[in-house]
C-alpha cells in the first residue's frame, strides 16, 4: 500500500519509520510529475523540496507551528502532506482545485498565502513576535529561497529580527536558480559559504548536541577540519552576513539528506535565537527533464512525464506576445544604443531573453527588486539612457511609489513594457494583471496604451521610444491575435483613437485585445437587432481621445465601453469622467472585471464567464442598457435577445 495516500496530516509523518521516508519521498515526487504533466505548474521548484517539506512535517505540527513559504509556489509537498492528496491536488492550479500557492482560506495548514515573492520573512517575524506577545510558544518557520534574497524586503525584515524576536527559524533554501540563474551579488557569497564553509561555529551546544547524535561526531570532526582550514578565511567573531544581522547562521548542509536535515532541524527547534539554516537543494531533483532545463521547468506548461517534451499547441499559433516585444526591443536596440533592458528576475516570461541573448551590453537583470528596477531606470533616465523596463502588470504594483515620486513627477524618460496585464488563469489572483490602469490612470505624466495586437503593440512601443516621458503598455498573457506584421512600426499620435467601425445607436470604445471581441459583438448585434453598432479601438487608457468620444456622445444613443481591467476606476470610468467634465449625459454602459479577487481556473475564457465577461454577457450588458433608454424611436419590443427572451 502506498504511503502517500494514508498521510493526513504532520502526525502520520512523524509515525513513519526512516526507512519508509525515501520510499514517502519518492511517491510525491512520482506525483507531483504526473499531475504537473498534466496541469503544468511549478514542478521543478517542488521536486526541489521533497526532503526538506518532509522533515519540517517530521519536526514542526502545523496548524500549531506556522510555516511561512516564500512565493509558495513550492507549496505543493507541504499540500500533499497535509491531507491535500487525491482529486484536489490533481486539479490544482485548475479550476475547482488547490491554488498553486498557499492561500490561508484553503487549509488551516496554510497560515499565509503568497504569489508574489519577498513577503515570507516579515510575515513570519509578524509571527514570532506576536507569539512572543501572546506568550505562546508556538514555532514559526520561514522558507525563503536564495533569490527572496535579492528582493529588498527580505533585507529589510532580516534588518528587523534581532530586534524582534528571539525565537524564529528561517530555511533558506539554495538551489542557485530564481526562475533564471539567480543574479547579482548574493549567489556569490552564498556560493562563498558553500565552498569554504563558514562552518558553524562549533558552540559547544552544537558540538555537545552533534555528539549525542548517530553520525554527530562525524560532522563535528569535519566541522573542526574545516574551521581549521577557513581560519583566515572568517575570523572568530565574523563568520557569516546572516550572523551580522543577528541570526545564528547553521550550514550549509545537503537539503536532500533527510537524516542531516533531522539532525539540524532538531538543533534548530533548540536554539534560543533567530537561526537560519542553509540547506543546498536541486531543482528538478528526481525528474531528468527538469534537471536538464531548470529555467523551463521552474514553471511549466503541461508535458509528457516520459520525455519532458511540452505538450503540442495548436499548429499555427500568433506568437506570444512576451516574444513579439523582445524581438522588436531587439531591433529598437539595435537602432539606438541608448536604448536598455530592465527585467526583474523574469527574461524568459517577459521576453527579455532576447535582448540578453543578442545585446548582453544593453540588458540587465537585476534579480526579484522591482522596486529597484524603477529606481535603477529612473537613474539612467537622467543620463540620456531610455531604460525600457519589462515587469508583469501584478509585480509593478511592487514599485508604484517608484514610478510616481521617482520618475513621473522628475519627468523622467522611461518606457514600461507590463505583460500579463489581464488574467494568467492558472497563477490566480496573485498574477491577475486587472489593476494597472485604475493604479496609473491617476499618475500625472502617465501614458497608458493597450494594443489591439501583436502589430500594434510595436507600434505602440515606437511611440514609447519616441516619447520623452513616462509611457505603459499593458498587454495580455499569451498569443497574439494573428494580424501580419507591418515592416516598419509606425509611432501612433499620443491620444489618438482608431475608428473601425461606424454607428450611431452604440458605440463600443473598446481597449486593448477586447477591441476584437468588441467587433464581433457589434457584428452580431447589428445583424440580429438592427442597431448601427460602432467600434473604437481606443488605444490609450490616458490620456483618452476626448475630441472622439463627445463626437460620438453627442451623435449616439449608448456608449460602452469594454476593458481588461477592474471597473473601479478603469477605462471606463475615465470615459465616465470625460462626459461628466463636458457636460453630457450620454448614457453609458461599462463592461470590465468585477471589484473582487478573480480567483484561478482552466482559461481566460471560463474565467470570464463567471464574472460577467463572457461574449453573451458582453451582449446582454449593451442591450439591456440600450433598452432602459427612453427613447421615441426604439421601442422596447424592438429589442430581441438573442436567446428569444
Ligand atoms: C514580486 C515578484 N517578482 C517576481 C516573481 C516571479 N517569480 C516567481 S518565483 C521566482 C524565483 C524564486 O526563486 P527562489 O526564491 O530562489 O525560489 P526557487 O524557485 O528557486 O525555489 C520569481 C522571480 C514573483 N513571484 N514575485
Ligand atoms: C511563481 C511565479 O510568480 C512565476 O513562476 C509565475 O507563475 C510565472 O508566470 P508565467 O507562467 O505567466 O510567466
Ligand atoms: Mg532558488
Amino acid at each position: 500500500m502506498e504511503l502517500l495516500p494514508r498521510i493526513k496530516g504532520p502526525d502520520d509523518v512523524k509515525a513513519l519509520s526512516p526507512e519508509q521516508l525515501p520510499i514517502l519521498a519518492n511517491e510525491i515526487r512520482q506525483e507531483i510529475i504526473q499531475v504537473t504533466s498534466d496541469n503544468g505548474g511549478h514542478i521543478g521548484p517542488n521536486l526541489g523540496v521533497v526532503e526538506l517539506s518532509i522533515a519540517l512535517h517530521r519536526h514542526f505540527s502545523t496548524p500549531k507551528d506556522r510555516f511561512v513559504f516564500d512565493v509558495a509556489h513550492q507549496g505543493y509537498v507541504h499540500k500533499l502532506l497535509t491531507g491535500r492528496y487525491g482529486d484536489k491536488f490533481k486539479k490544482i492550479r485548475s479550476t475547482g482545485g488547490l491554488s498553486g500557492f498557499l492561500t490561508r482560506d484553503e487549509s488551516e495548514h496554510d497560515c499565509y498565502g503568497a504569489g508574489h515573492a519577498g513577503t515570507a520573512l516579515s510575515a513570519a517575524l509578524g509571527m514570532a513576535t506576536a507569539r512572543d506577545l501572546k506568550g505562546s510558544d508556538e514555532h514559526v518557520v520561514a522558507v525563503i529561497g536564495d533569490a527572496a534574497l535579492t528582493c529588498g524586503i527580505t533585507m529589510e525584515a532580516l534588518n528587523n529580527i534581532k530586534a524582534s524576536t528571539k525565537r524564529l527559524i528561517v530555511i533558506l533554501n539554495d538551489n542557485k536558480w530564481s526562475i533564471a540563474p539567480n543574479v547579482g551579488a548574493i549567489p556569490g557569497y552564498l556560493n562563498e559559504l558553500i565552498t569554504n564553509p563558514v562552518y558553524n561555529r562549533l558552540h559547544n551546544d552544537l558540538e555537545s548536541f552533534l555528539e549525542s547524535v548517530p553520525g554527530g561526531n562525524a560532522i563535528r570532526k569535519f566541522g573542526k577540519k574545516v574551521k581549521a582550514e577557513t581560519k583566515d578565511f572568517f575570523s572568530d567573531q565574523e563568520s557569516s552576513l546572516f550572523e551580522k544581522y543577528g541570526l545564528r547562521y547553521i550550514g550549509p548542509i545537503d537539503g536532500h539528506d533527510q537524516e542531516l536535515l533531522d539532525q539540524y532541524m532538531t538543533f534548530a527547534k533548540k536554539c534560543e535565537e533567530p537561526v537560519i539554516l542553509h540547506v543546498l537543494t536541486t531543482k528538478g531533483k528526481g525528474f531528468e527533464a527538469a534537471l536538464n532545463n531548470p529555467e523551463k521547468f521552474h514553471g511549466t506548461s503541461p508535458f509528457c512525464p516520459e520525455t519532458g517534451q511540452s505538450k503540442p499547441s495548436k499548429p499555427g499559433k500568433p506568437p506570444v506576445y512576451q516574444d513579439v516585444f523582445g524581438r522588436a526591443l531587439v531591433d529598437f536596440a539595435k537602432k539606438d544604443k541608448r536604448i536598455v533592458g530592465i527585467t526583474g528576475a523574469m527574461p524568459s516570461g517577459t521576453g527579455m531573453k532576447h535582448l540578453h541573448d543578442e545585446l548582453p551590453g544593453q540588458y540587465f537583470d537585476v534579480g526579484i527588486a522591482e522596486e529597484h528596477a524603477v529606481l535603477f531606470a529612473a537613474g539612467l533616465a537622467t543620463s540620456d539612457i531610455k531604460p525600457v523596463v519589462a515587469i508583469y502588470s501584478t509585480f509593478l504594483q511592487r514599485a508604484y511609489d517608484c514610478i510616481i515620486h521617482d520618475v513621473c513627477l522628475q519627468d523622467l524618460d522611461v518606457m514600461f513594457c507590463m505583460d500579463r496585464a489581464g488574467l494568467s488563469p492558472n497563477d490566480g489572483p496573485t498574477h491577475h494583471g486587472l489593476f494597472d490602469i485604475s493604479y496609473l490612470r491617476c499618475v500625472p505624466r502617465a501614458i497608458i496604451m493597450a494594443p489591439k495586437d501583436e502589430d500594434e503593440l510595436v507600434d505602440m512601443m515606437k511611440t514609447g521610444i519616441d516619447h520623452k516621458g513616462a509611457t505603459f503598455i499593458r498587454y495580455p498573457r499569451g498569443n497574439g491575435v494573428g494580424v501580419k506584421m507591418k515592416d516598419e512600426p509606425e509611432a501612433i499620435e499620443i491620444g489618438k483613437a482608431e475608428l473601425l467601425r461606424e454607428g450611431d445607436d452604440v458605440m463600443i470604445w473598446a481597449l486593448g485585445p477586447m477591441v476584437n471581441d468588441a467587433l464581433k459583438l457589434a457584428s452580431k448585434i447589428s445583424a440580429e437587432q438592427g442597431l448601427h453598432v460602432g467600434v473604437v479601438n481606443a488605444r490609450f487608457a490616458k490620456p483618452i481621445d476626448t475630441e472622439l468620444l463627445l463626437e460620438h456622445a453627442k451623435s449616439c444613443r449608448l456608449i460602452a465601453t469594454i476593458e481588461e481591467n477592474v471597473l473601479k476606476g478603469g477605462f471606463g470610468s475615465a470615459v465616465l469622467e470625460e462626459l461628466q467634465d463636458a457636460g453630457l449625459d450620454t448614457p453609458v454602459v461599462r463592461i470590465g472585471w468585477p471589484d473582487k479577487f478573480v480567483t484561478h481556473g482552466n482559461t481566460v475564457e471560463e474565467l470570464r464567464g463567471d464574472n460577467g465577461m463572457s461574449p453573451q454577457q458582453m451582449e446582454d450588458d449593451i442591450l439591456n442598457r440600450f433598452r432602459a433608454i427612453p427613447q421615441e424611436s426604439v421601442t422596447a419590443d424592438a429589442i430581441r435577445f438573442p436567446s428569444g427572451k
